[in-house]
């Protein structure tokens, strides 16, 4: 069209290399796709040299921080394809001139579907009744389950996470409070923080990560009994402070599908608790959040390269993508 050179575009694990290729594939000679050559931190720092665009590591695992910008003198536009953009260092970014992107809300039902079906299997004690049948046992009473339906559930952060959630909770009959940093014009009660914790059935956790956000939520703090479900980040939650609550049976429960390290080691003493549903972060993981996720990521890059707008800008930055010398 324009006889311009292709962007060369590094395109982050863990997808392996050839299912990456596949995915930029529509873009066809527009651009030069390559994936580092090793999955350490050095190799990213090595491919980051001539890299334009980069299609992040959706796993987190290979994040864009201060260093690793300033080793990508020519680098002009990053996709993340997830929601949370935590890990990377949005202001250094910004400072180079380089818009980050991210899929804001491609995954909103799915992850609220995982909240609500977490905190109904939580209430009706489902991981424990699965687990003592499998060993023979058919403990018909003293499960102790209670019904989800007419629970005071508290939605920590009002995204499009948040707001798919308290639309999901409600029509179950719950009565729905949340707490963010600014109140919305929203069919329910916005409390302070504190007061959410100490008076929810149910804590649902959908706040992103930053270094506010980091060890918010306090289970102890939470009232006894009561359920806690995190989707958002490991890192939102006090993880010492969710262990004693478990431990000492304050809390009823916890569902989570994110963990401070992922995956989750194998000794983590998190997966021998019996009263803790597990999911390797898979919340936002369907067959039509896919499809959507890979629809986004196509639409951005190929307005990047022609000029056009981005969307979902997070960083603050303008949303035109300009090339750069690598010079500067
Ligand atoms: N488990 C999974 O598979 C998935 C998890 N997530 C996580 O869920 C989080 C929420 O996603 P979305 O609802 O789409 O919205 P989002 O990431 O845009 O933000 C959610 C909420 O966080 C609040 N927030 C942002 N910075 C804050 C700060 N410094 N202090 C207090 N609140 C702050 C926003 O105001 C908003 O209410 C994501 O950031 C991501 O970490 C997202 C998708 C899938
Ligand atoms: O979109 C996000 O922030 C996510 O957490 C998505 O996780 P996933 O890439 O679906 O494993």
């Amino acid at each position: 069209m324009t006889g311009e050179a292709p962007w060369k575009v590094l395109a982050l694990p863990p997808l392996p290399a050839e299912a990456l290729r596949g995915l930029l594939g529509p873009l066809g000679d527009r651009v030069e796709v390559s994936v580092p050559e090793s999955r350490d931190r050095a190799g990213l720092l090595t491919a980051l040299a001539g890299a334009e665009i980069v299609v992040g590591d959706w796993s987190g695992g290979l994040a864009l921080d201060a260093e690793a910008v300033r080793a990508a003198p020519r680098l002009a536009f990053v996709q993340q394809p997830s929601v949370g953009v935590d890990g990377h260092d949005l202001a250094a970014l910004a400072a180079a001139g380089v818009p980050l992107a991210n899929t804001a809300g491609v995954s909103a039902v799915a992850v609220a579907e995982w909240c609500l079906a977490a905190a109904l299997s939580l209430s009706r004690r489902l991981p424990e009744a699965d687990a003592a049948v499998r060993a023979g046992g058919w403990p018909q009473l003293d499960l102790g389950p209670r019904e989800l339906y007419g629970s005071r559930v508290g939605i920590v952060g009002f995204g499009p996470i948040g707001q798919e959630c308290a639309r999901m909770f409600a029509a179950h009959g719950c009565e729905v409070s949340y707490w963010t940093r600014r109140p919305r014009e929203a069919p329910y009660a916005h409390r302070p923080l504190p007061e959410l914790v100490a008076s929810s059935d149910v804590l649902v956790v959908v706040v992103a990560l930053t270094e506010e956000t980091r060890g918010l939520v306090d289970p102890l703090r939470m009232p006894a009994g009561s359920l806690l479900v995190n989707a958002a980040r490991g890192g939102v939650v006090d993880g010492a402070a969710l262990l004693s609550a478990l431990s000492s049976g304050h809390l009823g429960g916890a569902a989570l599908d994110v963990f401070e390290t992922e995956p989750l080691p194998a000794d983590d003493p998190l997966r021998g608790h019996p009263r803790v549903l597990l999911s390797p972060h898979v919340a936002g993981v369907t067959a039509q959040v896919t499809g959507r996720l890979v629809r986004r990521v196509l639409d951005n890059l190929g307005a990047a390269l022609d000029g056009r707008p981005v969307t979902d800008v997070v960083n603050g930055t303008g949303a035109v993508v300009r090339r750069r010398t690598g010079r500067a």
